[in-house]
């Protein structure tokens, strides 16, 4: 059910987009074949009509017609044996007469006297111009191509795609000059018209930059103004268009350059307006920016709008350079949204598009100069050494830029990456550092509380927490950082215990997820997790089982996680994961359950090493057996659990006053060994002392609830003599003369220490 909805707009927008793509194509054809028809036509003259007939105003040097002979001031009188004497039946002449190098014969008035011409029509195509139309349609088309991957997340996106898609339509379509009246009528409707949708349009795409306008977020439907506003100014110049040419006398005043005055100047006045606005009442530097390089943008654009439209002298300006500042006020545009979208994070772009296409860029650039660098150096080679060993020095320099291709490129990268992405770059080090410190934490509970607490600074958090399952116990251990207190922490492990709805999606999911993007699974799970303050989740994955979450809540600076931090968050997961599973079956088999001491076999191994170590050095060493008084009563009168209790107290008071290089274990059931490198006996002996004071010390509540009781130990303890044994006869000797301590100590009448050599 709910996927049908979901694909038909998926396959709706791929429809349109290739549907723009080659309408874009087409009309970029037709327009190569308009300009190149038009370029084969061309004479180079400027005429217009009076009452004798049509007058040459002006010639175009170097043009056909100046070759002709033909000189301003003159007056044509017939071409191919036609005589004609308005423009119109010029017009008809050079539509039929239109293959390309055809000679065109005629006669011209010149000082009272007649004079033959001869004519060859046709200039050089205006590649130029034509680059430059490809170029403006290819930024607006790329612009769009990268908008439309965010439209279904951001209405910003979506505005900016349509909007830009129709620019390029606009600006792919052709200029008209050897098109029928009625295509470039249709042109013109067409170009008037879409003017009215993108005032609309731009209208409501700076009213979302950075944010919605505060009116807009208050009544949203006000947003219906900009269209009727829009589409009003488009039905306008159309009327004022076709009133024009088709209904008011040749002599009437200029309606349609009024109109589009109008029209324009309200529209680039109002969008900078807004824009400005917005960029003024930015909430963050962020946003400020991109408000203000979208604005950057658009002012050139507003500016020209304005001047071209207000001030009389424009008109007098050449035409070919008026065409050349459009062309770069036009290219400017999408050019800083480009910029605000990469460099101040306009849309939330992946970080593999956003860092291709810059790649991609700057690759091309490199690689155009070098070849250009080539071309022109060619030549000059050619000029120095002859054309053999020019051809010989160009090849060794395209292979050297072959051979060089790929560290270049990774040297660019690095450029890139340290100018254009440093938040990205900073991150993406602490991350791997904090993984790095992770994966040498020798303990799971350190490590799970340091993963809590390092991602949550590494991001600036508010909080963050690691629920991780815990199978030993069949339930779950949580450790969190500072920031969040005990019923959101409770109600955070309950929301995403292993059996939890929002676990399953996750499980499912297999990547990082804001809780934003849950809703889509769960809405129930989600608004919870969102009433604690959570933002995103982050599954941790072992192999194929996932082995907890990361919980991440919101940013100290309020903003929305990025895309980048995200797919960064889980390259991350994976290493912490397998750091966090890593220490967790080394932890299962090194330490014991109940106890949390050192399995019997590896404080024995324990025992050994050091042995090896202490004949090896000279050094002493030091063992001592620990064994529980009247055990057996205790469980007797009060439960195996509560004898376990006392195991597992017991064991974390001697854990803690041992140092970091003493090896304890748990030898037996209610028996302990402890292994003292570098311990002389009187050390030894005074750290039983202490242990068994401490241990001595503790009371235990009874369960029947009678009060209390306390519990004592015996120790025996032996120290080696150093350097005399063969190691495993030393570890041997050690561990019986122990024992043997710990059972005088027992017949001595317990809660001692008996100490054999
Ligand atoms: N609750 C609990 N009891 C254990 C565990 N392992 C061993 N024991 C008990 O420890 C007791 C050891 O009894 P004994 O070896 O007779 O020694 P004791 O009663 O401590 O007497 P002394 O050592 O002579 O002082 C037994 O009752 C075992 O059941 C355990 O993991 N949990």
């Amino acid at each position: 059910m709910s996927t049908a909805p979901q694909a038909a707009p998926r396959s709706g927008g791929l429809l349109g987009s290739a549907a723009v793509v080659v309408l874009v194509a087409l009309l970029l054809a037709w327009s190569v074949v308009d300009e190149w028809r038009f370029a084969s036509q061309r004479i180079g003259v400027l005429i217009s009509q009076d009452e004798q007939g049509v007058l040459i105003e002006d010639v175009e040097p170097d043009s056909p017609a100046e070759r002709a002979g033909l000189q301003s001031g003159d007056r044509v009188i017939s071409l191919e044996g036609r005589a004609f004497s308005t423009l119109e039946e010029l017009d008809e002449l050079f539509d039929r007469h239109q293959q390309p190098g055809g000679v065109l014969r005629g006669e011209v008035a010149r000082d009272g006297r007649t004079l033959p011409i001869e004519l060859e029509p046709g200039v050089p195509i205006d590649l130029a111009g034509l680059l430059a139309k490809f170029v403006l349609v290819a930024a607006y088309l790329g612009l769009a191509a990268l908008a439309s991957r965010y439209r279904r997340q951001d209405p910003r996106a979506r505005i900016l795609t349509l909007f830009v898609a129709l620019v390029a339509v606009e600006l792919a379509l052709p200029a008209g000059y050897t098109l029928g009246e009625l295509a470039v009528t249709g042109t013109l409707l067409f170009w008037l018209l879409s003017t009215g949708v993108q005032f609309a349009m731009e209208l409501h795409l700076v009213s979302l930059i950075p944010k919605r306008l505060p009116l807009l977020q208050k009544r949203p439907r006000l947003v219906w103004v900009y269209y009727v506003i829009g589409f009003g100014s488009g039905f306008l110049l159309a009327s004022a268009a076709v009133y024009q040419w088709y209904l008011a006398p040749p002599d009437g005043p200029p309606l349609l350059m009024w109109t589009e005055t109008a029209v324009l100047v309200s529209w680039a006045v109002s969008v900078a307006g807004i824009l400005a606005w917005q960029a003024w009442r930015a909430e963050s530097a962020r946003e400020t920016n991109q408000a203000l390089m979208v604005l950057a943008g658009l002012l050139p654009w507003a500016v020209y709008i304005v001047v071209s439209s207000v001030w009389p002298g424009w008109s007098r300006i050449d035409p070919a350079l008026a065409e050349h500042i459009e062309n770069v006020i036009l290219l400017i545009f999408p050019a800083t949204v480009f910029l605000a979208i990469f460099r101040y994070g306009l849309f939330d772009v992946e970080s593999l598009v956003r860092r291709g296409l810059v790649y991609g860029a700057v690759a091309l650039l490199v690689i155009i100069l070098l070849y250009t660098l080539l071309t022109t150096a060619l030549p000059l080679f050619e000029q120095a050494f002859g054309l053999r060993t020019s051809q010989w020095i160009v090849t060794a320099c395209a292979l050297i830029i072959g051979i060089l291709f790929r560290p270049l490129r990774r040297g660019i990268e690095r450029l890139v990456e340290r100018g254009l992405f440093p938040k990205r770059r900073a991150l993406r080090h602490r991350l791997i550092q904090v993984a790095r410190a992770l994966s040498t934490q020798g303990r799971l509970e350190t490590l799970v509380q340091q993963l809590a607490d390092e991602s949550r600074q590494a991001l600036d958090l508010s909080w963050s927490a690691v629920v991780a399952v815990d199978e030993a116990q069949d339930g779950l251990t949580t450790a969190f950082s500072r920031g969040i207190e005990a019923d959101r922490r409770e109600r955070l492990t309950s929301l995403l215990h292993e059996r939890s709805r929002a676990f399953g999606h996750l499980e499912r999911l297999r990547r990082p997820v804001t809780v934003n993007r849950l809703r889509r699974q769960d809405e129930q799970s989600a608004e919870e997790l969102a009433a604690i303050g959570a933002e995103v989740l982050v599954p941790l994955y072992f192999q194929r089982r996932m082995i907890g979450t990361l919980c991440l809540g919101r940013k100290h600076n309020g903003e929305l996680f990025r895309r980048e931090e995200i797919e960064l968050l889980d390259l991350f997961s994976h290493q912490v994961a397998t750091s966090l599973e890593n220490l967790r079956l080394f932890q299962d088999a090194t330490y014991e359950e109940l106890t949390g001491l050192l399995r019997r076999e590896v404080v024995l191994r324990q025992l050994d090493t050091e042995a090896a170590r202490a004949v090896r050095r000279g050094t002493p060493l030091s063992v001592c057996m620990i064994d529980l008084d009247h055990f057996k009563s205790v469980n007797d009168a009060h439960g195996h659990l509560f004898g376990d209790r006392i195991l597992s107290r017991v064991a974390g008071v001697m854990r803690e006053r041992v140092r970091a290089v003493d090896a304890i274990g748990r030898y037996g059931g209610e028996e302990f060994l402890l292994v003292l490198p570098e311990t002389d006996d009187e050390g030894a002996r005074r750290l039983a002392e202490e242990l068994r004071q401490a241990v001595a010390d503790l009371a235990f509540e009874k369960p029947d609830g009678s009060g209390t009781l306390g519990v004592t130990i015996s120790i025996g303890t032996t120290t080696s003599a150093s350097g005399k044994d063969a190691p495993e006869r030393l570890a041997a000797r050690l561990l019986q003369r122990a024992d043997e301590a710990v059972y005088r100590a027992k017949s001595g009448g317990r809660n001692r220490i008996i100490a054999l050599p």
